[in-house]
């Protein structure tokens, strides 16, 4: 524990402050950036001006801190936009683009080997590290989603306070005997999801309409990696990358995977009239 809580609320780990001061001191170092949206600071940091380049990243420098201590995979993720306007400075609407603006977005995931994810708008691909080199290799090319997957996954302890359309959603895929996974760390949760196929879900819940995930940093850049899979991402109303942000932190209920999964809880949206 740093002894210090995140713009969220939440307790910040060492971890985190590590994971976010690393982001921040490679990127504003980098001159290519100009505007930073970190979960872990309020505000947009504005690179100083000598240094800076014309893309705007938003970063969820550490996703999964709950599985740290128990050892559980965890990850990075990131979505880079260009600078609107070239004319002015930057300033936080830079950072307010929905996610169909985006340029190139990845995650990097520390599990049983450390991987990283990306694409710039032509399909994914997966670099593995081999640590004997010290380099990401190309393990996966042309990563794709299957159409349908056998795996469901979200937290089933909210149960209760589902809206009809999710409740009606797993109780078909209790009756086709899916398979239940959720590890807790988006990135292990949406890899997972793009290697095996299936359905991840955040929904929103009665005491949290808008779910708990962040649009800007883990929703956007997960939505564009999944469509360029060839999967879908959406809030069950609407796709995640159509979302226009209002907030550097807005939060977005998501279902994203396998594109026949993911189609099946749009239409009981549609048929609940939600
Ligand atoms: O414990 P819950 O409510 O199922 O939430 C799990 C979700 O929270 C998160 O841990 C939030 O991310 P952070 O660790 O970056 O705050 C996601 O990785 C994960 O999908
Ligand atoms: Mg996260
Ligand atoms: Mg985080």
């Amino acid at each position: 524990m740093a002894g210090d809580v995140n713009v969220q609320g939440e307790e910040v780990k060492k971890l985190d402050v590590l994971a976010n001061d690393l982001f921040i001191n490679m990127l504003s170092s980098s001159y290519t950036t100009c505007l930073l949206v970190s979960e872990e600071n309020k505000t947009v940091i504005e690179v100083e001006k000598d240094r800076q380049g014309k893309y705007v990243v938003c970063f969820d420098p550490l996703d999964g801190s709950s599985n740290i201590d128990c050892l559980v995979s965890i990850g990075s993720i990131f979505s880079i936009y260009s600078k609107k306007s070239t004319a002015t400075d930057p300033n936080v609407n830079d950072a307010l683009q929905p996610g169909n603006q985006i340029v190139a977005a990845g995650y990097a995931l520390y599990g049983s080997a450390t991987m990283m994810v990306i694409s710039t708008g032509n399909g994914v691909n997966g670099f593995m590290l081999d640590p004997s080199i010290g380099e990401f290799v190309l393990t996966d090319p042309n990563m794709t989603i299957k159409e349908r997957g056998k795996i469901y996954s979200l937290n089933e302890g909210y149960a209760n306070l589902w809206d009809p359309a999710v409740s009606e959603y797993v109780k078909g895929k209790k009756e086709k005997k899916a398979g239940a996974r959720y590890i807790g760390s988006m990135v292990a949760d949406v890899h997972r999801t793009i290697k095996y196929g299936g359905i991840f879900m955040y929904p929103a819940t009665a005491d949290a309409p808008k779910g708990k995930l962040r649009l800007l940093y883990e929703c956007n850049p997960m939505a564009f990696l999944v469509q360029q899979a060839g999967g879908k991402a959406t809030t069950g109303k609407m796709p995640i990358l159509d979302i226009m942000p209002t907030d550097i932190h807005q939060r977005t209920p998501i279902f994203l995977g396998s594109a026949g999964d993911v189609q099946d809880i749009i239409d009981l949206y549609k048929k609940h009239g939600l």
